[in-house]
């Protein structure tokens, strides 16, 4: 059987998009398939995938909620679910409009399992609304023996947010580091900062389910929100602008009270058809 498929990214955090608009393509997309296709050396290599589903053709409950079209259904490279993935939700509308699925002059409703997320276009920068974000307390991370205190926040999936001196201290991060399982009993995202300027830092990320990745959206969006408080940096009118650095480019997070916004680029590098033989 063949089926269609593409290949992109937002700032080097890569995805396999499976265009199954009805549903009948892959069934219930079981995880080994997912991590196949992810695997870096025996795969087509990717931090995630992407399902592009019709709402209503996905039998979930935000699915169902969804006054969108179409619905993210995202995997992490392990084949687990997650209920968010900023960089993919982005990916996701670049694609939608390149293939003429929505409007390419208006904002595009993209249902997600952390709900709907609105995503507008300025050139070359997809924007996201991330909607509301919940910052709770800190607990401790550890890499190589070396422990942090982390900020846990919550920008629709778990967020440790570490300050560090320099990013090399993260170490390889070839595994994940150790976290307070009480905190996170269903895994986290681990984020390690390092400031380069005013309201501008730079960081990396250890990604559940994915390893260490070139960018992490949702984890831009809660390093955005912890330096913020931490720097008081919410202006009279209650937002703040951040650049955060990724490994694979440039994010800008605006953080607001009620809601925290995504930017960046956002890109579609190859589509085929592809036989799975693996
Ligand atoms: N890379 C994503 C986040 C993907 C989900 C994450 N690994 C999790 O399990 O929560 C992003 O851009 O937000």
């Amino acid at each position: 059987m063949t089926f269609p498929w593409l290949k992109g990214h937002g700032t080097e955090n890569d995805f396999v998009l499976l265009p199954d608009h009805d549903g009948t393509v892959h069934g219930d997309l079981d995880p080994a398939f997912v991590a196949a296709l992810c695997a870096r050396r025996t795969g087509l290599g990717a931090d995630g995938v992407l399902r592009v589903v019709r709402s209503a053709a996905l039998d979930v409950p935000e699915a169902a909620a969804s006054a969108g079209e179409w619905f993210m259904d995202y995997r992490n490279a392990d084949g687990s679910v997650s209920e968010m993935c900023g960089n993919g939700v982005r990916v996701f509308a670049r694609h939608l409009i390149d293939a003429g699925l929505v409007p390419a002059d208006a904002p595009v409703v993209v249902g997600t399992r952390d709900g709907d997320k609105v995503v507008t276009v300025d050139g070359d920068q997809l924007s996201v609304d991330m909607g509301g974000y919940d910052v709770r307390g800190t607990s401790k991370v550890e890499v190589d023996g070396r422990v942090w205190e982390a900020q846990d926040v919550r920008t629709g999936n778990p967020h440790a947010v570490t300050f560090v001196d320099t990013l090399a201290d993260a170490g390889t991060l070839l595994r994940a580091p150790s976290y307070d399982t009480a905190t996170y009993p269903d895994g986290v995202n681990v984020e390690f900062v390092e400031r380069v300027a005013d309201h501008h830092v730079a960081m990396r990320v250890h990604e559940r389910g994915s390893g260490e990745t070139r960018s992490c959206g949702t984890g831009a969006c809660a390093v955005g929100i912890a330096t913020a408080l931490a720097d008081h940096a919410l202006d009279a009118a209650g937002s703040t602008t951040y650049r955060v650095d990724v490994p694979g480019g440039t994010l800008n997070i605006t953080v607001e009270p009620t809601r925290v916004v995504l930017a960046g680029p956002a890109r579609i590098v190859a589509t085929g058809e592809m036989e799975w033989i693996a």
